[in-house]
């Protein structure tokens, strides 16, 4: 069996390519990283190391490695033949893999099953929006898209910091991790792939990870940064952004216990989980890297928009979500091209034109006044 996964970063080779070994697949790691590629390809096996409670040390072997840039001929090819697509690049990423997708599927043998395409994502939806992109590529008169590929959304949770200097292919991973993927597009061929959970109704999944684990992740990164913080662990460790972490998550909990039907205590345990993942004191996290691209952080139907926005409109007023809000409009770290564009947003637009073009919210919206708030308030400081 042979996976091609775009990606080959912290969750390209911390996790979607450590599981994918596991299950059995050659991987083939396609990226742009020159450097890294290089690496990859001269490499015969890397090194998994998972840290926290019950640390292993995992080998991934039986790899190889194109660059999706200089070498694309290649990774068609390599797709032509392939079981699996797998991409973990970012969603605002996934347009530009979706070509060499295309063209990789529209070199298929017809005899060959429909390629199986997962994009591992935070995003609510991934994979159907590398769809929409492949679809976009696609040469219908060629053969119908849709009997040649099957598209299944995932959610993927495992924090993967980025790597020390040094450390060459090797990772550091907390213990923890989850692939829950629809089954539904698979019909009888679901893939086998053991480290994986495989579910029938994939939306509460996706909401429940993204609502809690991004939501409050991001949250101790926009707190800590504004409290002068470095590491994430560093920040749940200040009791005061660890209650406004806390809070966040207490607002998110009512929506998505009321939403998704979960059960209370079952949501809260989730709660303390992954509150207990952010304090590992073993991961080197920084809030730099977790608060980073603020503006897809504060998009329509991410981690903090999504959520708000629905209490919203239930008639609940998110208060913790808002000041989580008002900490990532003061995330300006100056090395994160996302941050440096909202300051110029914020500087140059009105707050009412600001919030719609951030968050995409109509000023109609119950939620709207209260971000126009936010911005003013942003505005004033500068
Ligand atoms: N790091 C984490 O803890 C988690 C990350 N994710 C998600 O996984 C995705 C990747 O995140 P990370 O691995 O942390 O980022 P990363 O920056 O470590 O890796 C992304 C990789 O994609 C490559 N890339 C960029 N453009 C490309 C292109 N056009 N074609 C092929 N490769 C390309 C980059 O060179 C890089 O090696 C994101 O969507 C993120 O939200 C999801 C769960 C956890
Ligand atoms: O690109 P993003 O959305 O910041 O994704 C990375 C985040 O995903 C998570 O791993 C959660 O799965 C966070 O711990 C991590 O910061």
């Amino acid at each position: 069996m042979k996976a091609v996964h775009f990606g080959a970063g912290n969750i390209g080779r911390g996790f979607v390519g450590l599981l994918l070994h596991e299950a059995g697949y050659e991987v083939v790691f396609a990226d742009v990283a020159d450097a890294l590629i290089s690496q990859l390809a001269s490499a015969s096996s890397y090194d998994v190391h998972e840290v926290g409670e019950n640390p292993a040390v995992k080998t991934v072997d039986r790899f190889r490695a194109l660059n999706s840039s200089t070498q694309e001929a290649a990774v068609v090819e390599e797709i032509s033949t392939a079981d699996l697509v797998t991409t973990a690049v970012g969603p605002h990423i996934l347009k530009f893999v979706a070509p060499v997708i295309a063209r990789g599927l529209a070199a298929r043998e017809p005899s060959l099953p429909p390629l199986q395409i997962m994009a591992c994502e935070n995003a609510i939806n991934a994979t159907h929006l590398l769809q929409v992109e492949v679809r976009a590529a696609w040469d219908d008169s060629a053969a119908d898209l849709d009997s040649v590929a099957v598209f299944a959304n995932t959610a993927v949770d495992r924090i993967v910091p980025n790597q020390e200097p040094g450390q060459g292919l090797d990772v550091t991973v907390e213990t923890f991790h989850e692939w829950v993927i629809d089954r539904t597009p698979f019909g009888d061929h679901v893939p086998d792939i053991p480290g994986a959970t495989f579910v029938d109704d994939l939306g509460p999944y996706i909401e429940r990870k993204l609502f809690t684990v991004n939501t409050g992740h991001a949250s101790a990164a926009y707190f800590g940064y504004a409290a002068g913080l470095e590491k994430i662990s560093e920040a749940m460790a200040d009791p005061s952004v660890a209650a406004k972490v806390r809070a966040v998550l207490e607002e998110t909990k009512e929506l998505l216990v009321a939403k998704h039907g979960f059960v209370e205590a079952e949501q809260e345990a989730y709660v303390q989980k992954i509150l207990s993942r952010f304090t590992n004191p073993y991961l080197p996290d920084t809030v730099v890297r977790v608060g980073r691209a603020p503006l897809r952080k504060l998009g329509r139907h991410e981690r903090f928009v999504g959520p708000a926005a629905e209490l919203a409109e239930r008639g609940v007023t998110p208060v913790a979500l808002l000041e989580a809000m008002s900490a990532a409009l003061r995330f300006d770290d100056g090395s994160d091209d996302e941050a440096v564009e909202l300051a110029n947003m914020l500087s140059e637009l009105d707050a009412a034109a600001a919030v719609e073009r951030i968050t995409e919210l109509p000023p109609s919206h119950p939620l709207f006044p209260a971000i126009q708030k936010l911005i003013e308030d942003r505005k004033a400081e500068a």
